[in-house]
């Protein structure tokens, strides 16, 4: 089995100097996870691990259970003597949440430990500053810093106008064009991935995400919308959730973070302009509907904000009803919610099987 550099798969030094509290431990990073069956990597290679009794038992939260991109302390690094054991979960630097479809109360972990959020968009038919701004929110909110990809150039025709219309709503985000027609992107993209950094594609379906990720790497490794793989490809179903990019670094590509459902999200830095305004309004409390002296109405008078913008912030206002909170401060919430007036812990674990069940 190959070595695998564990600078290349995100380890720094201050995991490194947290993993030295747990000693005739090992770190790895976990690549997938399937009910309470976790892939973890080491710098051995691949191996099936599962959660410590002990683990199970100190669990406070849902979120604390490891997910795709954490950094864990396991027994062992291969299988040879039977599945590892995951005795720690290392302190994240990022984590991405998301609710779970069909409830209205569940945050699900989709991924952690993410430098970089790349948010696709086509620049053909799927352009739509609305679905940026929320990308931009919810990216915002994992505490990984958002870069716009601007994909399939070579189907736009109004290339500067549309760049302008972003820098309007994109403040302080970098802007990346890209085509699978040629390769002059890949450096500045490459520039995320270096060092061991940690990237993560989000962006609606068809936009062109596996295509990147496929020249990135330089061979395909992800089915993408045109020809389906040969029979080979057919009978290794489970996609690859974590991609090691050779001398670079890490792509995540996990289901969840394909099929963003209600947001959590951080307005105050995706509409920090709206913000601003807000504050020179003369009521502290404005709704910016009907008030006299309002700055944000008087922004869209003058034509410094579009209505459109101020009706997609209400929006996502609306529907991340916890706006003051990030992810993290939610899934505490939550937690709160649906286990503080029963018997504790016990539900939780219970809740955490029956939602491995449903998966
Ligand atoms: N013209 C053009 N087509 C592209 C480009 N990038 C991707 N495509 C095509 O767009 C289609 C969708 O690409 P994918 O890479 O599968 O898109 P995706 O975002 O991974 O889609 P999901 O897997 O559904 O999330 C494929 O037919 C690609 O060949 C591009 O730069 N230019
Ligand atoms: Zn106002």
């Amino acid at each position: 089995m190959n070595t695998i550099d564990m600078k290349h798969l995100g380890l720094t030094e201050t995991f490194i100097q947290e993993s030295q509290k747990y000693r005739d431990l090992y770190i790895g990073r976990v690549s997938s996870q399937f009910k309470s069956v976790y892939k973890v990597i080491t710098e051995k290679g691949e191996l099936t691990a599962e959660i410590s009794g002990k683990f199970l038992h100190s669990v406070r939260a849902m979120s604390e259970y490891p997910s795709v991109g954490d950094f864990v302390m396991v027994d062992r690094t291969d299988n040879a003597q039977g599945n590892g054991i995951i005795h720690h979960m290392l302190t994240r630097k990022s984590v991405f949440a998301r609710k779970v479809a069909g409830t209205t109360s569940d945050l699900q972990v989709v991924a952690t430990n993410i430098d970089t959020i790349l948010i696709c968009m086509s620049l053909n038919n799927d352009f739509n500053l609305r679905r940026l701004e929320r990308y931009l929110s919810i990216a915002w909110d994992s505490g990984a810093t958002p870069v716009i990809v601007l994909t399939k150039s070579d189907l736009c025709k109004d290339l500067e106008s549309r760049l302008y219309d972003i820098s309007l709503i994109a403040i302080g985000v970098d802007i990346l064009v890209t085509t699978s027609l040629s390769d002059d992107w890949q450096p500045v993209m490459k520039k995320y991935l270096s060092g061991g950094q940690t990237v993560a594609f989000i962006g609606s379906s068809g936009v062109g995400k596996s295509t990147l990720i496929n020249c990135l790497l330089g061979h395909s490794v992800l089915d993408t919308g045109g020809i389906r793989n040969d029979d080979k490809g057919r009978h290794t179903t489970t996609r690859r959730e974590l991609i090691l990019l050779p001398g670079l670094g890490v792509v995540i590509d996990t289901p969840g973070m394909r099929e963003l459902g209600i947001i959590s999200a951080n307005l105050s830095k995706s509409f920090a302009d709206i913000d601003d305004l807000a504050a020179q309004c003369h009521f502290n409390d404005c709704s910016h509907k009907s008030e006299q002296k309002c700055a944000v109405q008087k922004a869209i008078e003058d034509g410094h904000l579009s209505v459109e913008r101020l009706e997609s912030y209400w929006k996502l206002k609306k529907e991340a009803k916890y706006d003051n909170l990030n992810s993290r401060m939610i899934e505490k919430e939550k937690i709160n919610d649906i286990f503080g007036s029963m018997s504790g812990m016990k539900n939780v674990r219970k809740f955490f099987r029956e939602q491995n069940k449903r998966r």
